[in-house]
């Protein structure tokens, strides 16, 4: 009996987080290093349902690179980045439309309606949601072509709260289109913080394979609980932010500036992270918030 009591205790502590987000929208962007566990995949379809159940209206922007870079290696095709964008030629861009669009988007609608969600996979494809544009990286004054990347022009938002007001959960895949058609891959931090921006988002969350920013990426205890804007750039500049963390610190300020508010990168690896960080006082992860604007 006393461990009922004890969990009762538990949901009524939980109450004041609920009703604190309750109506409101919550962007998650689900990594692909944050999947590769089955269990806790598992467990964050469960949290997302038990979100809407509770009245937050979760919106998924997803990855799936190491899912890409495994069907690449079956069909013997390496996979090269530059600046943390994938060289996409036609046919890794066919792989990608596939594995985003098709298994990742799929296995995560599946997994979410299995336990009594109404989720509906959409890529940027469905009703021209990602408008997208082709990127070109800049090496200097260079401009280097990097084949089907895309960034993002406009995010109809509309259709995701349509969906939002019929009750449905939606899981976004990040293949991008132009006017006229033409396909491209987008790295999916870049749209997440772009449709949490469009959507005003009450909170958005990157859940990755990291306990949140490190000082020193060896070193889990060097997390950074806050990081402010100007202190974004310092850690740009000396290299402690790099790789797969710059586009995600870059979304985080396109979100913040376009109207989001409560940024956090917490680690997809934990149990619960999502309910840890929405519905109880631990400090999880690493909350990015503005100050004032990076200039560079
Ligand atoms: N300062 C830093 N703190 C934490 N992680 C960092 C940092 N700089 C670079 N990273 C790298 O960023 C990675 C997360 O980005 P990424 O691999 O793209 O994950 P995801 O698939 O979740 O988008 C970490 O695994 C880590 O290797
Ligand atoms: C242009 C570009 O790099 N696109 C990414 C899209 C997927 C992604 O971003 O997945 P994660 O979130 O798991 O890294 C890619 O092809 O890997």
């Amino acid at each position: 009996m006393q461990k009922q009591i004890e969990k009762a205790e538990m949901l009524v502590e939980a109450l004041p987080y609920i009703k604190k987000f309750a109506g409101k929208t919550v962007v998650v962007k689900y990594g692909g290093n944050a999947m590769i566990n089955d269990e806790i995949k598992d467990q964050v379809m469960k949290d997302i349902v038990l979100m809407k159940y509770v009245g937050v209206n979760p919106v998924i922007v997803h990855g799936g690179g190491p899912a890409i870079n495994s069907m690449l290696a079956k069909i013997g095709k390496e996979a090269e980045f530059k600046m943390g964008n994938r060289v996409t030629d036609e046919e890794t861009m066919e792989i990608v439309e596939m594995v985003l669009s098709g298994k990742v988007n799929k296995g995560i609608v599946a997994g979410i309606n299995r336990h009594g969600g109404k989720a509906i996979g959409l890529s940027g494809k469905d009703g021209n949601l990602i408008l997208a544009r082709k990127k070109y990286l800049m090496d200097g004054k260079e401009k280097v072509d990097i084949g089907f990347v895309g960034e993002v022009k406009k995010i109809n938002a509309s259709i995701i709260e349509d969906l939002q007001k019929d009750g449905f959960i939606p899981v976004i895949s990040t293949v991008g289109v132009d006017e006229d058609g033409n396909t491209y891959n987008i790295n999916a931090d870049y749209v997440a913080g772009a449709i949490a921006g469009a959507l005003n988002a009450d909170k958005f969350l990157f859940m990755t394979d990291v306990p949140g920013l490190l000082r020193d990426i060896n070193d889990p205890s060097s997390k950074i609980s806050v990081l402010k804007y100007n202190e974004a750039k310092d850690l740009i500049e000396d290299g402690t932010i790099s790789g797969g963390m710059l586009p995600k610190i870059d979304a985080c300020m396109t979100a913040l500036d376009a109207g989001a508010e409560n940024v956090h990168i917490i680690d997809g690896r934990v149990k619960h992270t999502i309910l840890l960080e929405l519905f109880t006082d631990s400090g999880i992860g690493t909350m990015i918030v503005k100050d004032y604007r990076i200039v560079r």
